[in-house]
């Protein structure tokens, strides 16, 4: 049984794949918050952006089986006969906490390439086709490889230069949106803080949450 918060066309905003029109998949549930917000003080990941909290958001649910999720998927993207491979981002939430081989070697069969967003504290499954992991501060890191890691900037326990020797091909920072935040883990300008840190140390780009500019989900 798959749990799904909400499933929806629209483009990658984040990261290397950023523009790319995509089926996102977000499942429900996470590891590291409950969710609720008077949990968020005391959760492992305190500025979360998003609700993943149960299955009643546009085109949400759940599914029996890999196979009935990844029609649901294939029904979002519009353009089936258009000779462009189709792509879907699965996220949440945690989406390794649902995301198996079942269910990645359905949405293969059915054209799909496959993304993935992941906090990085658990192990990914083989079959993923671009693995973006953002670890949080407080969680343990176990996914230590990948396509790009993109770490929210600047998180209190998580200096960018503690990740600059893991096995991944892109490094990104992406600043920390603190509009939806009480003071906590939310510091000042986090914006120009990125942009300095990316120009102090060249290894790390800049990832904008772009999405949220061209006001889209
Ligand atoms: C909502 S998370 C879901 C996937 C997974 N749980 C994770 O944390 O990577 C999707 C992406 O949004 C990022 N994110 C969450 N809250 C954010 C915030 N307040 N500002 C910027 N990025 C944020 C996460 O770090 C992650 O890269
Ligand atoms: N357009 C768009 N791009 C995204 N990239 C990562 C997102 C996420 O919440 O995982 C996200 C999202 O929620 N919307
Ligand atoms: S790990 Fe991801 S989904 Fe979970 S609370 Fe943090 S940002 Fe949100
Ligand atoms: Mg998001």
């Amino acid at each position: 049984m798959y749990s799904v918060k909400e499933a929806f066309y629209t483009l990658q905003g984040e990261g290397v794949q950023a523009g790319r029109a995509s089926v996102f998949c977000r499942f429900a549930g996470c590891n590291l918050w409950s969710g609720r917000e008077q949990d968020r003080a005391s959760a492992q990941c305190r500025f979360c952006d998003t609700d993943f909290v149960g299955t009643d958001g546009q085109n949400g649910g759940r599914f029996a089986t890999a196979d009935a999720l990844a029609e649901h998927i294939t029904r979002l993207w519009p353009h089936p006969h258009e000779g462009v491979t189709p792509y879907v981002v699965f996220t949440g939430g945690e989406p390794l906490l649902q995301l198996d081989a079942a269910l990645i070697d359905a949405v293969h069969a059915a054209g799909f390439e496959i993304g993935v967003e992941t906090n990085g504290s658990l192990a990914a499954p083989d079959g993923i086709d671009w693995l973006c992991v953002s670890p949080k501060g407080n969680a343990p890191l176990v996914q230590t490889r990948g396509d790009e890691l993109k770490l929210v900037h600047p998180q209190t326990d998580a200096p960018p230069e503690r990740f600059e020797g893991l096995d991944f091909d892109h490094f990104l920072l992406q600043p920390m949106d603190t509009s939806g935040l009480m003071a906590s883990d939310a510091r000042k300008e986090p914006l120009s803080a990125t942009v300095e840190h990316c120009m102090a140390h060249p290894r790390w780009r800049l990832s904008l949450q772009t999405h949220k500019i061209a006001g889209i989900d």
